[in-house]
């Protein structure tokens, strides 16, 4: 018999279910052990630490305790305890201490430490010094020491070592990096991100918040979410992994441009971009897009070929030869979802080629991400007005679902996409090659100067673990 405060009450196991109820079956506890962190045994006591969730998403954490006589006690603690595996036991954390505004190491010690200690996780704590230090940590580090990997800090940090991760894991399976067409292993270490850094995009589009505690929450629950990732090639050569957001053209100066203006802090962001798209620059181009295998296409229709209809000019002669034959005889949704497949390569002069690791979708009126789905979807912006420009770029800040449905904007559903340099000049200084003109790739919010005139985009589907809930 056990006893809840001054009630004897039953307790039951079921379906993943703890359930505490009085022998009248009134109900007084009801909790998934999923959403438990820990159970504690003191002679004739047990105490459930687990995890509740708030409207506005973020978790708190909160305890109930039974008593009874020994073996009782001890019995439900052996049936608990077994049930609550994946719990990380042993972390590697990775804490920028420059971070948005530099207080890394305070959230860290304020909010996740006495957490981490209290389930009892082994911790490998390290300060980061500078850049590129996560990635040289991840290349020696022995892995299989550790149940996930922290990073406090921002999207850049995160980046970063899933950058290293990813590298490390293709090194250990001998897969080549530089080749643009290989396939990669996935990484079975999922990372956490206790935010800490000036944008934190990532973490709010995994826990719906940024709030360091709901963070190393769901790192203690030890569930994970699989992502996708792309990889960036350029003259037989990765350039990087991305998880979040790739931006050649407009994207790729703005960040160049914020750069120079790291000592204004995060409000960089806020200033610098307006510059950016005053002098925005038109590139001449030919991008082609990798069609999905037929395993990856989705069962349903797909619309996006209404967003087809581009200037003047735009279509290659291949796609427009191709557009021609195919809509003839076709109902209306035939005709967009053919000249959707059909469109394989596009031609002329465009502002910027986007694509997004973590798919944006239109969920409840509003743009929300969508991890590991089956397709990259990549935005051209072709010439357009600076208030038309303005007014979308307005749109896809503010999540609105109809941000790229604008005639200069073309959307593509592909497993790769490759853009080629149209008139660039290569000069060849030693062994090294230079392009003449500067043309940046914006990787989540890292400036890549790119060196050659073509780059290749892949997509690796769920290639990453987080911590976290996404379907809850
Ligand atoms: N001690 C350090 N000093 C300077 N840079 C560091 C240090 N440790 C790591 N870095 C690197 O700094 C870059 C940015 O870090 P981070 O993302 O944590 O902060 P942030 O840029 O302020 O945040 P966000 O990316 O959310 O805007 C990353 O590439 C990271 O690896």
């Amino acid at each position: 018999m056990f006893h809840f405060g001054h009630k004897s009450v039953d307790v039951s196991l079921c379906d993943g279910v703890m359930t505490v109820a009085t022998s009248e079956n009134d109900i007084l506890v009801s909790i998934e052990i999923r959403r438990m962190l820990k159970v504690n045994i003191t002679c004739g006591n047990l105490t459930v630490y687990y995890v509740e969730k708030k409207k506005n998403k973020t978790l708190n954490m909160r305890t109930f305790s039974l008593e009874a006589d020994f073996e009782d006690i001890q019995k439900l603690y052996r049936d608990l305890d077994s049930k609550l595996k994946g719990r990380p036991k042993s972390l590697l954390v990775l804490i920028n201490p420059n971070a948005g505004k530099k207080k890394g190491i305070k959230v860290y010690k304020k909010i996740a430490d006495s957490l981490f200690q209290l389930c009892g996780v082994k911790l490998d704590i390290i300060v980061t010094n500078r850049q590129n230090e996560p990635t040289e940590i991840l290349k020696s580090y022995d892995l299989s020491k550790i149940d996930g990997i922290v990073t406090v800090g921002g999207d850049g940090l995160y980046c970063e070592c899933m950058n290293g991760l990813v590298k490390r894991v293709q090194q250990d399976n001998k897969i080549q990096l530089d080749n643009h067409n290989a396939d990669i292993v996935s990484s079975a270490l999922p990372i956490g991100i206790i935010p800490a850094g000036s944008g934190d995009v990532i973490v709010q589009y995994l826990h719906g918040t940024r709030c360091a505690r709901t963070a190393v929450l769901h790192i203690l629950l030890g569930s994970h979410v699989d992502s996708n990732i792309v990889s960036v090639h350029a003259g037989r050569h990765l350039l990087s992994y991305s998880a979040l957001v790739l931006g050649f053209g407009l994207f790729g100066n703005m960040m160049h441009d914020c750069e120079k203006f790291r000592w204004m802090g995060p409000s960089r962001y806020n200033i610098i971009p307006l510059g950016s798209m005053l002098k925005r620059r038109e590139f001449n181009v030919e991008v082609e897009y990798n069609p999905l295998t037929q395993n990856e296409k989705p069962k349903t229709a797909r619309l996006y070929g209404r967003q087809i209809s581009l200037p003047n000019g735009f279509l290659s002669q291949r796609s427009k030869l191709q557009r021609k034959q195919r809509t003839k005889s076709s109902s209306d949704l035939q005709k967009e979802s053919s000249v959707n497949e059909d469109l394989v390569k596009e031609e002329g002069r465009i502002y910027a080629v986007d694509s997004h690791a973590i798919m944006m979708k239109e969920k409840s009126g509003r743009m929300t991400p969508h991890f590991g789905q089956n397709s990259l979807m990549v935005y051209t912006t072709h010439k357009c007005t600076l208030s038309d420009h303005v007014s979308q770029l307005t749109k896809v800040k503010n999540e609105k679902p109809d941000c790229y449905d604008y005639k200069f904007v073309s959307k593509h559903e592909v497993s790769g996409y490759k853009v080629k340099l149209l008139n660039s000049t290569v000069n060849t200084v030693g062994n090294n090659k230079e392009l003449q003109k500067d043309y940046y790739i914006n990787c989540d919010g890292e400036c890549i100067r790119l060196k050659e005139p073509v780059f290749n985009v892949k997509l690796h589907r769920n290639a990453v673990k987080f911590f976290g809930d996404f379907a809850d």
